[in-house]
């Protein structure tokens, strides 16, 4: 069972917007596509090089290594480096997430039936609920739980012995971890968004391994299109290919990239629909802001939580849209995107990222 049938509704969504993958044959193509040790791991030198040290002197101690966290966008590879980290230490990894854990005794029973050594990877940390968490400070800093037994004013607690384990903590938000909790990690590894080029390299290596034939300017197109995240550049290849064998003879060059991410409505700039919908909005019923998250959000149709984890931080980072205490507001860069002009009396219309703080007074 998948640690996330308690919550098929989130991943759906998640999954929607960011990977279209939520038919099992895109996850399964996710799968194999995941590099297995950490040489093959493209990009990310500074986790990459930070965490080999981790896990190096920690097999020379002949000891389990520090509790590692991974923190960063959806897509990055979190995941992927969670089982990198269990396969380079030749441990069993066990896998479940914050969602799916309701109770404490969940994490207890997974906790008690872990082996000396084990690396346990807890997806969504973020998400895990409060009980759950406490009894999670003490596992990994004492490497114990208490098992309540009985109910009532008669429950007592048994403290339980635990075999030193690896807890790899994934979170999308690493702000909204408690600071007890992010501090019982020995190792916290903050995940960038891909250069072009690195994900160029992503793109070869999938070819690779899906037998596309595909040529340096079809890589170049595809990964420019990928907003920094190798997910995405796996996906929009995967889409390349379908156009390429259907509509050609199945070799992917610069060309046939560009018209099939064109029938995808990805544009040349790696935006998709929801960051399309989201700046349109943006500048067209808002004239370019300062308005609020969630009005945005129900602007576009979608959660607070999808625009602003999966269509901001790309935004933000294309200079296409500034988050102020004031709301979100459109920067001169979003307007000639869209082909639009400001409108001329406003002076909300080119803002670039220097928000008004202070309402403008100046008398
Ligand atoms: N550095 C990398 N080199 C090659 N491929 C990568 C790399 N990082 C990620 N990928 C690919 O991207 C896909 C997504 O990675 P992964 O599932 O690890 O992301 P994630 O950070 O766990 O995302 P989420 O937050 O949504 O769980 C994987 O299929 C993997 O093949
Ligand atoms: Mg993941």
């Amino acid at each position: 069972m998948s640690p996330y049938d308690s919550d098929p509704a989130d991943r759906l969504r998640a999954d929607q917007v960011l990977a279209a993958a939520a038919d099992g044959e895109d996850q399964a193509v996710e799968a194999a596509l995941r590099p297995k040790l950490l040489d093959e791991f493209i990009g990310q030198e500074r986790v990459r090089e930070q965490l080999s040290l981790v896990l190096q002197a920690a097999r020379k101690r002949g000891a389990t290594p520090d509790h590692v966290l991974l923190s960063g966008p959806p897509g990055l590879g979190k995941t992927t480096l969670s089982m990198i980290i269990a396969a380079e230490l030749g441990a069993p990894l066990r896998i479940t997430s914050g969602p799916a854990i309701q109770h404490a005794g969940d994490l207890a029973a997974i906790l008690s039936s872990l082996t000396e050594g084990e690396v346990l990877f807890l997806d969504e940390i973020h998400r895990m609920s409060r009980p759950a968490e406490e009894m999670l400070y003490l596992a990994m800093e004492d490497f114990r739980v208490d098992v309540i037994v009985g109910k009532g004013p008669g429950a007592t607690a048994i403290p339980l012995e635990l075999p030193p384990f690896t807890l790899v903590g994934a979170t999308t938000r690493a702000g909204l971890l408690p600071p007890p909790l992010r501090d019982r990690f020995g190792f916290t590894g903050h995940m960038e968004f891909y250069a072009p080029s690195e994900l160029e390299r992503v793109v070869h290596r999938s070819a690779a391994l899906l037998d596309v034939q595909i040529d340096p300017a079809g890589a170049a197109e595809i990964a420019g299109r990928s907003r920094g995240t190798p997910r995405i550049a796996n996906r929009l290849l995967r889409r390349v290919r379908d156009y390429a064998q259907v509509r050609h003879d199945g070799v992917v060059d610069r060309e046939i990239a560009a018209q099939a991410l064109a029938v995808y409505e990805v544009d040349a700039r790696g935006l998709d629909r929801l960051d399309r919908a989201v700046l349109d909005a943006l500048l067209r019923l808002f004239g370019g802001g300062p308005v609020g998250l969630s009005t945005l959000a129900v602007a576009v149709g979608e959660e607070a939580e999808t625009v602003e984890e999966v269509a901001e931080p790309f935004l933000v980072r294309e200079g296409l849209l500034a988050r102020t205490p004031r709301g979100r507001i459109a920067t001169a860069a979003a307007w000639q995107h869209l082909g639009m002009v400001p409108p001329p009396q406003s002076p909300r219309g080119a803002v670039p990222g220097q928000p008004d703080l202070f309402g403008g007074a100046s008398s």
